[in-house]
């Protein structure tokens, strides 16, 4: 494991968007796992951005989010779905096609996970996993206490992750309870991690 400390988060999002981009770089089955929250919004647009700079393609690289939740109308704009195809997905001209979010508005939560676990493995497994971190250490929406062997599955957001979620939500009623997280154990086979932890 190697620890960067940086001055600030625009030196984080330059050097964590150069090290998206080494992986992908030249490389086009490769398969980009995507966070949402804050800290990743100033690396997907230094991403964008290398697209003219550099030879950075992602026109044909899956992306599979984290995290979804469970029940939110669709169109809301405080859907995953919604803020990657926004922040990552239309900036950085992926296929939407090729983008993926677990379904949180499937009638069988259960097998919409499992239906999205079998989707990564398809697509030959996560070849870097962009993460944030919650101000409860949660990861994507694993809450602490989460097993480091879990898959993707239906979980409750506990109260903290609510509340901090709410700034994303025209109300804190309308943050939903439940959300789908690809667990721990999903997270873990990735072949590259990069956890940024920016404060913002
Ligand atoms: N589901 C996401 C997490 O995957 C993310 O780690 C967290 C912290 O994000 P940040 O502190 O960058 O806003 O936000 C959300 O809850």
């Amino acid at each position: 494991m190697e620890v960067i400390v940086l001055d600030g988060a625009d030196d984080v999002a330059r050097v964590a968007a150069g090290i998206i981009a080494e992986v992908f770089r030249g490389a086009p089955s490769g398969v980009f796992g995507l966070a949402t929250g804050s800290s990743p919004l100033a690396i997907y647009s230094e991403l964008a951005c290398l697209f003219d700079q550099v030879d950075l393609d992602l026109t044909r690289i899956p992306g599979f989010a984290l995290d979804e939740y469970v029940g939110i109308p669709i169109g809301r704009p405080e859907s995953y779905t919604a803020v990657l195809q926004r922040v990552v997905t239309e900036p950085s001209r992926m296929d939407t096609r090729r983008v993926h979010v677990p379904d949180g508005r499937a009638d069988d939560l259960d097998a919409a996970c499992e239906s999205y676990e079998e989707a990564i493995r398809e697509a030959g497994g996560v070849d870097l996993q962009l993460l944030g971190i919650g101000r409860n250490g949660h990861i994507g929406f694993n809450e602490p206490t989460s097993s480091f062997a879990s898959r993707t599955r239906a979980k409750t957001l506990a109260p903290q992750t609510r509340a901090d979620n709410a700034r994303f939500f025209a109300s804190p009623k309308e943050v939903t309870v439940h959300c789908l997280t690809q667990g721990f154990g999903t997270i873990l086979e990735a072949r590259q991690l990069l956890l940024v932890a920016t404060g913002i």
